[in-house]
This record gives C-alpha cells, structure tokens and sequence, in this order.
C-alpha cells in the first residue's frame, strides 16, 4: 500500500510527524525524493504536491492520501473516501473583497469576475446560488488581485485573517472549513493494511491531549480517589509488589486540561507517589 503525502509547504512536517508518532517511520526517504519506504515492508510513502493528492490516490498511483480536505473538493474526485480528520491544517476557504469596495453580499459577484486558486469549489458555491461569474485561476498572491483589477472579489484560504487584513479585503461568506484528511480509493478502503493504518493514525490523535496518572493509594481510601478520578473509564488498580498490602497502584488516562486539579483532588484523597506523563498512542 502506498501512501500520498504532501512534499512541502505547512503540511510536509506536521505530517512527517505524524506518521512518525504512530509508529510509521520513514527509512531512505531524504528530503527531495520522490519516495520513501516505511519500517512496515507493505507501506510506502509517496511525496507530492499537496493539491495533486487526492487526483494520485483516485488514479492509483497512491492507494491512500493525507491532504486538505480544501484539495480533495477541489480535485473532485470520486470513488475516494474519507477515512479520518486529522485535525490540523485548519483554515477556511473564504469569499472576499475590498473592505471599501461596492461588493459587499454574494449576489453583488453576478456578472463580476473572482480570482481563486479553487476554481471548481468557486464555480460549485456561486452555482448553489444560481450565479455563474467569471472565474479566474490564479496560482498564489490571490489576495492582490482585486487591486490590481484583475478581479471583483476572491476566494483564498484564510486562517488568523492576517494576510486579508494586511490586504484591506474584508469577508464575505464562508465557502468551506478544512482541515487535513486521511482518505482512501473506494474499493481499497476496507483492506486489512489501510485499516491498520488508520488504526495508527486514529491513536495518535486519541492520546493527544490525555495524560496518563499512576498513583499509590492505601487499599482504604481507593473509593475516595475512584471518586475524583475523571476520564476515560475507570481506573486500573493493581497490586503492588512487595508492598505490604496496605497499598495499590492506581492508573488512569486523563484529560490534559484536567491534569491540575485531579492531581490536587486525588492528593487530598490520600494518593501519593503521583506521576503524571504523556501518551505516545491510545488504541481504543
Ligand atoms: N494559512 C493556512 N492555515 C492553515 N492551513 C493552510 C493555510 N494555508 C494553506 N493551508 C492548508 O495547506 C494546504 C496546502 O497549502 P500550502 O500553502 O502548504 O501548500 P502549497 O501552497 O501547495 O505550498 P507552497 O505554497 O509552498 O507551494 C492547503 O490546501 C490548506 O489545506
Ligand atoms: O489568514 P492567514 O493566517 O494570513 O493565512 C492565509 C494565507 O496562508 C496561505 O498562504 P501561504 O502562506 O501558504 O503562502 P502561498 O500563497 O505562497 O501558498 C493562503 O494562501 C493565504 O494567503
Ligand atoms: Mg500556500
């Protein structure tokens, strides 16, 4: 099985990381190759333009992909399946035009002209609403167009607002939400290996933002910190070895944002030795 993966720009290293973290590391893929093997010998990686992935995957020159979900609109592909959000690469695919300028709705853009890096999903999102402007494909510095008179208005992805606003283009509707997807050829989906891929990947983003508690707890005040435990499922109790009796260790996945205050609950409950520490995967 081989796996698309976007060769440069914001989505190359967090997907390396990715990969990496659930366990598939990358072997004689240095940088500007255009593949890579993968310490599993039935996984390959293929590097490629992030835009041209999800067109790689249906073709089947990739079997599975990892691209914004902004692109895999864009490319319209069919007989490809999401698999898994990745959740991050977020932004958003706005419609936009000067802040000063007579475009202020939707309907002002019928007969207007809208520069874009997206023009399927552009042409897609005016067609819902019966308009059909002239669409012109820009390949970057989409935001200089409307100054330039190149066109009315545009649709470009915007995250913190910062490029937009350093371009004095205000907002004007939401075209789409993306974030960066797992996905697969339709009648690959189900194989055992594109399972076990995903499986990996869907753990990593479960242990993201949990942490795992062991603590000592004398056998009689195990209710107490059951109590203030939170989190996924209850705790696992254990016997400690040598221990007296008196003592058990207890485990638990919790919460990172309610690390702090379990810590101070399960204190006073009686627990102490308390370790806290990270999650590398959670396979539920
Ligand atoms: N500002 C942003 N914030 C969050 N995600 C973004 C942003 N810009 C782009 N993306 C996501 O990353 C994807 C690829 O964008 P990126 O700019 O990394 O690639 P590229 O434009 O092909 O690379 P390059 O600009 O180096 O040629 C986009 O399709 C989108 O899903
Ligand atoms: O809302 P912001 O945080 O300002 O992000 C939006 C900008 O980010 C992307 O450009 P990128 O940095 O990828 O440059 P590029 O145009 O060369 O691809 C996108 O094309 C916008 O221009
Ligand atoms: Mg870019």
């Amino acid at each position: 099985m081989r796996i698309a993966v976007p060769n440069k720009g914001r989505l190359h290293e967090p997907t390396i990381d990715l990969l990496e973290r659930a366990g598939l590391h990358l072997e004689n893929g240095a940088d500007r190759q255009l593949y890579a093997d993968t310490v599993d010998p039935d996984v390959s990686v293929l590097f490629a333009r992030a835009a041209d992935i999800p067109e790689y995957v249906a073709d089947g020159a990739a079997d599975m992909g990892i691209t914004g979900y902004d692109q895999v609109r864009e490319a319209q592909v069919t007989d490809v399946a999401e698999l898994l959000d990745l959740e991050f690469g977020r932004c958003r695919l706005v419609l936009a035009a000067p802040e000063d300028g007579s475009i202020t709705s939707v309907d002002d853009l019928a007969g207007g002209t809208v520069a874009t890096e997206f023009p399927n999903v552009t042409r897609e999102f005016f067609a819902e609403r019966g308009l059909e402007p002239n669409v012109v494909e820009v390949t970057g510095a989409t935001e200089l167009t409307p100054h330039v008179e190149i066109s009315d208005a545009i649709v470009d992805i915007t995250s913190t607002g910062t490029t937009l606003k350093m371009n004095r283009l205000g907002i004007i509707e939401e075209v789409l939400s993306s974030s960066v997807r797992l996905f697969a050829r339709e009648d690959v989906r189900e194989e055992p290996k594109i399972r076990e891929v995903r499986t990996a990947l869907a753990s990593v983003k479960q242990a993201e933002g949990k942490r795992y508690l062991m603590m000592n707890v004398p056998e009689d005040r195990l209710d107490d910190v059951r109590d203030v435990i939170p989190g996924l499922g209850g705790p696992t109790v254990m016997d400690i070895a040598n221990g007296g009796g008196e003592k058990v260790a207890v485990h638990a996945v919790v919460d990172e944002r309610a690390v702090f205050e379990t810590i101070t609950d399960v204190k006073q409950a009686g627990a102490s030795d308390i370790l806290v520490t990270e999650i590398e995967r959670l396979v539920e």
